[in-house]
């Protein structure tokens, strides 16, 4: 079946589906020699936590090892012969910085790659392959294009090669990997701004629709006959990790729901913007998300107006984004709901009681293989 952007844009209805194709993994944070913190990582773990938190039904396929320590939403498939991934990410500048310029990425152990025969059978409305150690083959995304009405795709899991002694992630052109020639079948290529020197852009967007994430400016939106820029939300950094994959997670909960392509790109930087704002993965306020899904709903009332197709991404910007922009805006200064005092609890990462600027800082879960949890130690350092 041939996917392309065109296809992504179905009408919405209960059954539409998102499939998340991807490696959790353990990330480390250091700073100055030091562990400043350890959480669950993976685009994938950031991108679920965005789709579920907007109540979008979804899918997610993982590999891990026996020594996988965090709770999680979606029972990944566990390897006995297999580590789980590993990350260390360096901030020698500082995490609080501008976009991911000051990291340096290594990674430390690879869990095995993720085969087209780990994938459901069932057919998906949005299929997202989104690796971040070289676990997405180019024979899985094959599967992924033929099982998906429309493919969105991180070019991290494209363009990443790994250090053959210490592991650092360096990147390679895109159209030197086996992925290349699979552009035209799939319907949304993102890449922040570092990545995006890694392909030809105006070469690119014949193909399929590319958005470039530039941190706190917000990204931009490329097709094939025109380019937008999408404004930022303004965001207090805390750590920069996982950005990109929150605004991946927001940009398909966009237009699952039916958002045109502007619209859910607001989406995907406020959920970037919130990001930040925390460090490891991000607990989002429930008053914030229900204030979000009733200014979505609200907008796709709008759009009632407007002379929309149902089968096509809408690239221009519908009369009115200004306005959703602003509201998205004041959703963000809904104070925190107190009674979330963040308890532990599955769908909770170890960071989710972080808020302040970091101290020393480590996690402990106990994790039972097959989402059977054990009540999880935590140990957390040098808070006040
Ligand atoms: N400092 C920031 N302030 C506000 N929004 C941010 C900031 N950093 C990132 N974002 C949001 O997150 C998105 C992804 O961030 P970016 O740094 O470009 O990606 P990546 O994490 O892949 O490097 C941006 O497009 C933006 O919407
Ligand atoms: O910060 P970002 O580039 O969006 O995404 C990150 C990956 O680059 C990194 O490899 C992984 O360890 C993090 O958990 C996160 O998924």
């Amino acid at each position: 079946m041939v996917t392309t952007a065109a296809a992504a844009h179905k009408p919405q209805q209960q059954q539409t589906r998102v499939l998340i194709v991807g490696n959790y993994c353990h990330d480390v944070l250091i700073q100055d020699d030091t562990v400043k913190a350890e959480s669950l990582g993976g685009a994938a773990s950031f991108i679920s936590n965005v789709v579920n938190g907007m109540s979008i039904p979804c899918n997610l396929v993982s590999k891990v090892g026996e020594d996988f320590k965090y709770p999680v939403d979606y029972t990944p498939i566990v390897i006995p012969t297999s580590k789980t991934t590993v990350f260390h990410a360096y901030f020698d500048l500082g995490i609080h910085g501008n976009g991911h310029q000051d990291r340096v990425l290594k990674r430390v152990c690879a869990c095995d790659p993720i085969r087209p025969s780990d994938l459901p059978d069932v057919r998906s409305n949005f299929g997202m392959a989104v690796g971040v150690g070289g676990e997405i083959l180019p024979e899985t995304l094959e599967r992924m294009i033929d099982i998906c009405d429309s493919v969105f795709v991180d070019i991290q899991a494209l363009i990443r090669v790994f250090d053959s002694v210490d592991g650092t992630v360096k990147l390679v052109k895109l159209e030197e990997t086996g992925f290349y020639s699979m552009l035209p079948r799939i319907g949304v290529l993102k890449a922040s701004s570092e990545e995006a020197v890694f392909m030809d852009v105006e070469e690119v967007r014949k193909w399929c629709c590319v958005v470039v994430t530039t941190g706190k400016d917000g990204c931009k939106v490329y097709w094939k006959d025109g380019e937008l820029r999408i404004s930022p939300f303004s965001a207090n950094q805390e750590d920069p990790t996982g950005a990109g994959d929150s605004f991946l997670g927001g940009f398909v909960a966009g237009l699952v729901q039916g958002l045109a392509v502007p619209d859910a790109a607001l989406l995907g930087n406020l959920f970037g913007s919130l990001t930040v704002e925390q460090i490891g993965l991000p607990k989002f306020d429930s008053r914030l998300l229900q204030r979000v899904k009733d200014e979505v709903q609200t907008r796709k009332m709008q759009y009632l107006h407007c002379e929309r197709s149902d089968n096509e991404l809408e690239f221009l910007k519908p009369a009115g984004h200004e306005q959703f922009q602003a509201s998205l805006g004041s959703a963000k200064l809904i104070p925190p709901c107190s009674s979330q005092a963040r308890p532990w609890t599955p769908s909770n990462s170890p960071k989710e009681t972080e808020k302040t600027p970091i101290p020393h800082y480590t996690v402990q879960a106990k994790l039972l293989v097959n989402s059977v949890y054990e009540e999880p130690i935590q140990t957390v350092e040098g808070k006040p």
